[in-house]
C-alpha cells in the first residue's frame, strides 16, 4: 500500500472501479480517478481548508431522497468556496439512509460537482459502522460512487466489550483493506462518550492509509498534540498531508492557530463563506479580522450546535428557500420552533449575505 493524500493508490481490488458496480454513476469519475497511462487510482488531494458536512434532502410527503435540492446545495456549496464536501456525516443524517440511499447522495453529489466544473473537489464520505465488515462495504461503496476519503466513527454500541487495543485493531483493519484513505472521526456525541485521545490518533497517523482525523470533542489541546504529531497540512504550508480538522464551525481559528488543517462543520450548510473568511484572513495574517468573523460564527454554531440539522434545515429553508425536514422521528419544527431558529441564525446570515 502507498501513501496517500496526494499521491497514488492501487486499490486491493481494482477491478471495483470499472466492473459495472459503478451502474449508479458515469464516466467522469473514471477519468477523474484513474490514470491512463499507469492505471493507477489519483486522489483529489485535500487541501487545508473548509469542508462542509452536507445534510441531506427528502421529500416532504414520502420522505424519498430530493436529488435535485441534494446537487443544488452541493454546487451552492462549492460556489462559496469550501475546499471540499462531506456526505453521510451526522449532518447528512447517514443513519437514517439504507445503503443504496448513501450510495446515490454521494453519486449525485459527484454528478452535480462535475456538471458545474467542479472536477477536482474532494468528497469525503462518511463509513462508520458498528462491524468492521460494514464499515468495509461502506468504503467499497464510497469509492464506486465518487467518494475520495472515507470518515470513521468508532464502534461504539458494544462499548463496553471492547478494549482500547479492540479500537485500534478496528481502525488498522479499516485502514488495511479500505480502496478509499481514511480520516478518523472523533465524536463522543454520537459514539455513546467514546472520546479517542490524542496518543490513540497520532499513533493510527502512522498507518499508510489514515490521512486525517475530525475532532468535533472540541478539543483544541487534543488537536494541537495532533497537528504537532503528524506536522499536519496548514492554510500556509503543504505539511506532511496529514488532516488534522476541527469538527464544529466555533472552534475554526483556534485550529487553525495551534496548527491544524481547517474545519469540517456543520455550519457551512447556512454560512459557507463566512467559515471560509476565517480560514483566508488567517492564511493573510489578518488575525484580528479573522477573530471578528470567529465571533459570529461562534454564535452561529451555538444555534447549529443546538438545533442539529433540525434547526439547521430549518434555517435553510427560511433563508434560503429550501431545506425541508428531516426524516422520522426527527421532529418537524412547528412555526414557533421555526421562527426560533430564524432568530438563533439571523446574524450570521446577514454575515454570509455580506461575503
Ligand atoms: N457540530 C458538528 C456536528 C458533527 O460533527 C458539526 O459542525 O458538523
Amino acid at each position: 500500500m502507498s501513501p496517500t493524500t496526494n499521491g497514488h493508490y492501487t486499490p486491493r481490488d481494482p477491478t471495483l472501479i470499472s466492473n459495472g458496480h459503478s451502474n449508479v454513476y458515469s464516466n467522469a469519475l473514471l477519468h477523474a480517478h484513474t490514470d491512463l497511462d499507469s492505471g493507477a487510482y489519483t486522489h483529489r488531494p485535500l487541501v487545508a481548508g473548509v469542508y462542509v458536512p452536507t445534510v441531506c434532502f427528502f421529500n416532504d410527503l414520502t420522505e424519498d431522497l430530493d436529488i435535485s435540492t441534494i446537487k443544488k446545495h452541493a454546487v451552492r456549496m462549492a460556489e462559496a468556496g469550501v475546499a471540499g464536501i462531506a456526505t453521510q456525516g451526522s449532518n447528512g443524517e447517514a443513519v437514517s439512509l439504507s445503503h443504496r440511499e448513501r450510495k446515490l447522495v454521494t453519486s449525485a453529489t459527484r454528478e452535480a460537482l462535475e456538471a458545474a466544473g467542479y472536477h477536482d473537489m474532494p468528497i469525503i464520505v462518511g463509513c462508520g459502522a458498528q462491524s468492521t465488515r460494514e464499515t468495509l462495504e461502506l468504503c467499497h461503496d464510497a469509492l464506486i460512487s465518487g467518494g475520495d476519503y472515507v470518515l470513521v466513527l468508532p464502534p461504539a454500541y458494544y462499548k463496553g466489550l471492547m478494549s482500547n487495543a479492540d479500537l485500534y485493531d478496528y481502525f488498522r483493519d479499516v485502514a488495511d483493506e479500505s480502496p478509499l484513505p481514511v480520516l478518523i472521526y472523533n465524536f463522543p456525541g454520537a459514539a455513546s462518550g467514546l472520546d479517542l485521545d490524542s496518543d490513540f490518533i497520532s499513533k493510527l497517523a502512522q498507518h499508510p492509509n489514515i490521512v486525517g482525523c475530525k475532532l468535533t470533542c472540541g478539543n483544541s489541546g487534543k488537536l494541537a498534540r495532533i497537528a504537532t504529531a503528524t506536522n499536519a497540512v496548514t492554510p500556509s504550508d503543504h505539511g506532511s498531508g496529514f488532516m488534522a480538522m476541527g469538527g464544529s464551525a466555533d472552534f475554526t481559528l483556534q485550529t487553525l492557530i495551534v496548527g491544524g488543517s481547517g474545519v469540517i462543520a456543520g455550519l457551512a450548510n447556512i454560512a459557507p463563506k463566512a467559515c471560509v473568511a476565517i480560514v483566508n484572513y488567517y492564511a493573510q495574517g489578518k488575525i484580528k479580522e479573522a477573530k471578528r468573523i470567529q465571533a459570529r460564527v461562534a454564535q452561529g454554531d451555538w444555534a447549529a450546535i443546538q438545533g442539529g440539522l433540525v434547526g439547521t434545515k430549518s434555517c435553510l429553508q427560511t433563508f434560503f428557500g429550501y431545506g425541508g425536514y428531516a426524516r422520522k422521528p426527527l421532529p418537524r419544527p412547528d412555526s414557533e420552533e421555526a421562527i426560533k431558529w430564524e432568530r438563533a441564525f439571523q446574524d450570521v446570515v446577514d454575515l454570509e449575505r455580506t461575503l
